[in-house]
Formats: C-alpha cells, sequence, structure tokens
C-alpha cells in the first residue's frame, strides 16, 4: 500500500512492498523522484554493465584467463592522481562494518573505530523493512538522535560524543529492488540504498564534516566501466542537490578477481570521487572461483586453508597497496573472520592472536587501516596500527618493491580438500542461508563471523568439487565428491544442525528451506552467479499496488 507517501507517489514509482507508519519520512514524494530520477537515467548503464559481465565470463568460459587489458595501457602507466583525501578521514586506521540495524549502528558508532561502514550488502538480508528501518537508522545516525531501548535487558543506547565516521555500502549492480517499481520495472537495489540515503542526508552530513562527504563503500565491481557509472551516479546526484562536484568520497573494494587488474582504471573513472580502494578478501576468493568455473585444473584446497599468505592473495593485498599509494589514495585491508568468543578463554586469546597477526601483516605491507568485525576487537586492531603507523596514514610508503604479475595473481592456493572441509563449507552454507532467509544478514557461526561474502565461497566450492568430481584427501579409500556423496553429507549435516541448535529451533528455522536452495544451488549444471540472487525471490513479499 502506498497510501501514506506525503504528497503522493511520483509519476511511474510504484511501491509493491508494504507501507508502515514509520516508513514516511524516508519514502517521501521527493525522495522517491529522486530515486527514479537516477533510476531512469542510469537504468540502461546498469543493465549494460551487467551484459558486459556475462560477455566477460563466457570467454573465461570458454578458456581465456584475466588479464591486463592492453587498451587501458596508458592510463596503468601514465602519471596522474585522484583528488586530494579529505581531512575527516585521512585516518581510518580501524573501520568497523556491520549491518544498518539500530543497536549495532549505535554500538559502532561508540566502538572507538576511526570509521563505520554500515552494510545493506554482504551482511544485510535486503527484506524491505531490514532496507528501509536501515534508511530510517542512518537518518537518525547522520542527525545524532538515534536511540535504542532494549527493554528485555532494560539497556539504553545512545551515541557518545565522539564517534566514528559513518560510510554507507549500497547492494551491488545485481541486485534488484523488488518492492520499489519505476516505469513497471524493479528498482536497481544500488540506486535504492544510495539515492535514499544521498538525498535524506548530504546536507546534514556535509555541514557536520567540513562540506565533505557522504562517504560510500562500492562493492562487487567487475570493470571500471563499473565505476565510471558509479562515478557519474555521484555527478547526477551531486548536481540535483546543489552539493559541491567531488564531496562523495568512494572506496571500492576489490573483491573480484576480473577488478583486480583494472584497479588503476577504477581509480581513473573514480578519480574526483575516491577513497581509495580495499582488500575484500571474502569475496575476492568466491570471485576466483566463479571467474574460473570452466577450468577443470583449478579446484581450491579447504575453505579453511585459503588464508591471506597465500601467493594469490598476498600478491593482490601488494599490487592493491602500490596501486593506491601511487594515486594518493588510501590502501584498506579487509577483515578476519575471528570474532571474540565468551566463555572460553583460550579459544578466545587464540582468535585474538589471528586477528592481531592478520592486522600486523597488514599494516607493515603498507595498508593505512582495516576493518573490524566486532567492537570487541577495536581496542586491538587500533594497538597494532598505532604501533606501527605513526602517521594518519601510510600513502607516502610506494611500495615500489613490489612487481606482480598476471601469473601472481592467478597463482593457484596449496593444500588438501577433504570431506571435512565439505562436511563445513555445507553446514556454514545452510545455517547462513537459513539464516538470511530469516532476516539476518550476518552470524556467528562456529566461533567465525560468517556474512553473504563467506557463505558464497563455501556454495562455489561445493559446487566446483562436485562439478569436477575432485578427490578427497586423507579417506582411506580413494573418495571422490559426488552428488550422491554430496547429498549424503547434506543429509548428516542437516542432521548435526538440528542436534547443534536443538530440535525447537530447527523447526522454527527455515533450515529445510535453506537446504534445498543451498543444494539445488551446488548442484546446478551451471554456476549461478550468486546464491543471494536466488534467496531473493524468497523474501520478496509484495503486496497489492495501489497508485496516488
Ligand atoms: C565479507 C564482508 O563483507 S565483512 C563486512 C560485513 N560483515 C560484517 O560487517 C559483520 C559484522 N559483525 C557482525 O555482524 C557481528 O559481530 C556477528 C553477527 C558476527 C556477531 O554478532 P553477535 O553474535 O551479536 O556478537 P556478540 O553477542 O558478541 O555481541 C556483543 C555486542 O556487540 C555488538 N556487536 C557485535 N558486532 C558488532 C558490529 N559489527 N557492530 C556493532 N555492534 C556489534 C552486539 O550487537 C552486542 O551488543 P550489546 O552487548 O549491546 O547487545
Ligand atoms: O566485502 C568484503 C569481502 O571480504 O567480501
Ligand atoms: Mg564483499
Amino acid at each position: 500500500m502506498a497510501g501514506g507517501v506525503r504528497g503522493g507517489l511520483p509519476a511511474g514509482v510504484e511501491i509493491r512492498g508494504e507501507f508502515r507508519p514509520c516508513y514516511e519520512s524516508i519514502l517521501t514524494h521527493e525522495a522517491l523522484a529522486f530515486v527514479a530520477a537516477l533510476e531512469r537515467e542510469f537504468r540502461p548503464r546498469v543493465k549494460y554493465v551487467l551484459q558486459c559481465r556475462k560477455e566477460q565470463q563466457a570467454r573465461f568460459d570458454a578458456g581465456e584467463l584475466p588479464r591486463f587489458d592492453p587498451a587501458t595501457a596508458a592510463i596503468r602507466d601514465g602519471d596522474w592522481t585522484c583528488a586530494p583525501i579529505p581531512d575527516v578521514i585521512a585516518d581510518r586506521r580501524v573501520e568497523i562494518t556491520g549491518p544498518v540495524e539500530r543497536k549495532m549502528i549505535i554500538n559502532a558508532l561508540n566502538s572507538g573505530a576511526k570509521m563505520f561502514m554500515a552494510d545493506f550488502e554482504d551482511s544485510l538480508a535486503p527484506t524491505w523493512d531490514n532496507i528501509v528501518r536501515g534508511q530510517i537508522n542512518l537518518r537518525d545516525a547522520v542527525n545524532r538522535t538515534i536511540t535504542f531501548e532494549d527493554t528485555a535487558r532494560n539497556k539504553k543506547y545512545e551515541l557518545k560524543e565522539k564517534t566514528a565516521v559513518l560510510l554507507v555500502r549500497p547492494r551491488g549492480w545485481h541486485l534488484p529492488e523488488a518492492h520499489l517499481e519505476i516505469d513497471g520495472e524493479p528498482a536497481t537495489g544500488a540506486l535504492v540504498d544510495f539515492g535514499l540515503y544521498y538525498f535524506h542526508n548530504q546536507a546534514a552530513f556535509r555541514a557536520a564534516h567540513g562540506q565533505s562527504g557522504p562517504f560510500f563503500y562500492l562493492p562487487k565491481m567487475q570493470h571500471a566501466r563499473e565505476a565510471a557509472l558509479w562515478n557519474a551516479v555521484f555527478e547526477r546526484a551531486q548536481a540535483a542537490a546543489g552539493a559541491p562536484r567531488g564531496s562523495v568520497r568512494a572506496t571500492v573494494l576489490i573483491e573480484t578477481l576480473p577488478a583486480v587488474f583494472q584497479m588503476h582504471e577504477i581509480l581513473y573513472a573514480l578519480r574526483d570521487h575516491s577513497a581509495g580502494l580495499n582488500c575484500g578478501r571474502w569475496d575476492y576468493i568466491f570471485s576466483f572461483i566463479k571467474t574460473v568455473r570452466a577450468h577443470a585444473d583449478r579446484l581450491l584446497p579447504d575453505r579453511v586453508l585459503v588464508g591471506m599468505t597465500q601467493p594469490f592473495l598476498r600478491n593482490y593485498t601488494e599490487l592493491l597497496i602500490q596501486t593506491c599509494h601511487r594515486r594518493g589514495v588510501h590502501a584498506m585491508g579487509g577483515m578476519a573472520a575471528q570474532i571474540p568468543i565468551r566463555d572460553d578463554k583460550a579459544a578466545n586469546d587464540k582468535a585474538a592472536e589471528l586477528v592481531r597477526a592478520d592486522k600486523l601483516r597488514e599494516v607493515r605491507a603498507g595498508h593505512d587501516g582495516t576493518w573490524a568485525a566486532h567492537p570487541g576487537l577495536v581496542p586491538m586492531v587500533l594497538e597494532v596500527f598505532d604501533a606501527n603507523m605513526p602517521g594518519a596514514n601510510q600513502v607516502h610508503v610506494k611500495r615500489d618493491d613490489v612487481s606482480v604479475t598476471c601469473q601472481d595473481l592467478l597463482q593457484m592456493p596449496k593444500g588438501v580438500r577433504t570431506l571435512e572441509g565439505l562436511r563445513l563449507n555445507t553446514r556454514v552454507g545452510v545455517q547462513y542461508v537459513a539464516a538470511w532467509l530469516g532476516g539476518t544478514g550476518s552470524v556467528p557461526l562456529y566461533n567465525l563471523m560468517e556474512d553473504a561474502a563467506t557463505a558464497e565461497i563455501s556454495r562455489v566450492q561445493n559446487w566446483q568439487w562436485i562439478k569436477y568430481g575432485a578427490m578427497l584427501d586423507g579417506e582411506l579409500v580413494p573418495t571422490r565428491v559426488t552428488r550422491d556423496v554430496f547429498q549424503r553429507v547434506l543429509a548428516e549435516e542437516l542432521e548435526r544442525i538440528e542436534r547443534e541448535v536443538g530440535a525447537p529451533r530447527f523447526r522454527a528455522g527455515r533450515y529445510q528451506q535453506a537446504a534445498q536452495l543451498f543444494a539445488r544451488q551446488c548442484l546446478a549444471e551451471q554456476l549461478d552467479d550468486f546464491l543471494t540472487l536466488d534467496a531473493y525471490r524468497h523474501i520478496v513479499r509484495l503486496v497489492p499496488s495501489s497508485r496516488i
């Protein structure tokens, strides 16, 4: 029902999701008109970049491997830099991340981290309610009026005086927003997230941050043409809002294999709006498998063995640092998956040590900052960066020693493939999808943070092993991963999940549905591009539309 849109719906706009009274201040006539204008102008380009992805993948499937594009050598070799970094984000040594959930936003802003990346992406299940409430929460955060009351625990939340600076990550180009139609077609999720946030907050944000911002993180891009599209969106939004050109700044996640060959080009496309690049390691591993899916000789080892010291990942991070520093912008590190473990000091110390080692590696390599998954980790990560990065950043560390070739980026990680790896992928994948279908996009599982990117690794790795009949190491009799082996593992792991979570929670949860969805994806003849695209159909809730 759209009965609550103040000023009525703009022509051609339909709200197909439920309209709750609290949505009124976000889904206004003017805000929807702003989003519709972006959608009308950029929808053809969004479709074009997605079509280009398909064509590029078809070439990889035909045997090509990703490489640096000879046509853009002049950009890679040229002597140019991005626009100077605004003071307010010069020092971003620790960035906490989390979904746009009200209590978590307050906790993250209060965490002591320099920045907070509020996420509509990997860590959010994009139900209509999560999306619109996320916008309400961010608006209240920008205006510093956000509060939360946990009545069950009699606990009140409000902002401290000094808080982290907000960065917002909209959805990737591939995800539609089915609950909002523009001219009869679902809107582009990325433009809805960006458009609503920018419309409601740009002025207040800039007023509070020396006329800089708002700041964004841009996910899952594969090519500089996608960055050029974002750049055009920024130009258009700034002009429409009367905001200074270049006030918006965005950090691009280099989290697909094709994108690592396009880093200079991506920065060049966004050079007036860039705040650097980030090593999105989890999606990068997922994308590595996805990109080489037709190459039977490129099977990855167990997911737990694909760590940041594997040469292909080390090479990617070092090349990213060199690229960013050459162009005068930040090279941000990524997310260690370990989170604090309550009630087990030894395990907690071990997890903290793994995070510390990861952050130490990052700061010593030249990263200007990094991500933390949990407020409990922020002090330790700060300490590591404080001890090793005396200035606000280390953009001056040029890393001219780094020399990385195509082959270095495509080097296969080493390690075993085990039945336990298949089991863990399955157990984690099913539980994650069950949570996602229930509206939660990041969860603690077996003491690790799991989100859409980590779950994707589990899915595509299972698919790859089944598709090519991977031989498992360490079995008494030679064991190949077949469809039957996977089905047996799935049944056993579902039983184990039921034992672990208990029968009542298992029955009330969406585990069976998740298992079906996950299995369909692992067993598909052709690999699906995204787990969440398939799963999205199960969280869409359309209501009869009524135009005002
Ligand atoms: C691949 C990528 O894209 S990585 C980036 C995307 N992923 C993320 O951002 C994940 C962020 N982290 C999280 O979502 C959470 O830490 C989880 C789900 C992994 C674990 O959360 P929980 O089980 O709630 O952890 P836990 O019970 O220890 O939380 C303790 C407190 O810290 C808060 N908290 C935990 N993580 C965060 C966070 N990232 N931001 C803000 N607050 C947080 C909890 O809300 C809770 O608050 P309370 O004590 O006031 O109730
Ligand atoms: O978004 C981050 C990632 O690692 O994926
Ligand atoms: Mg990601």
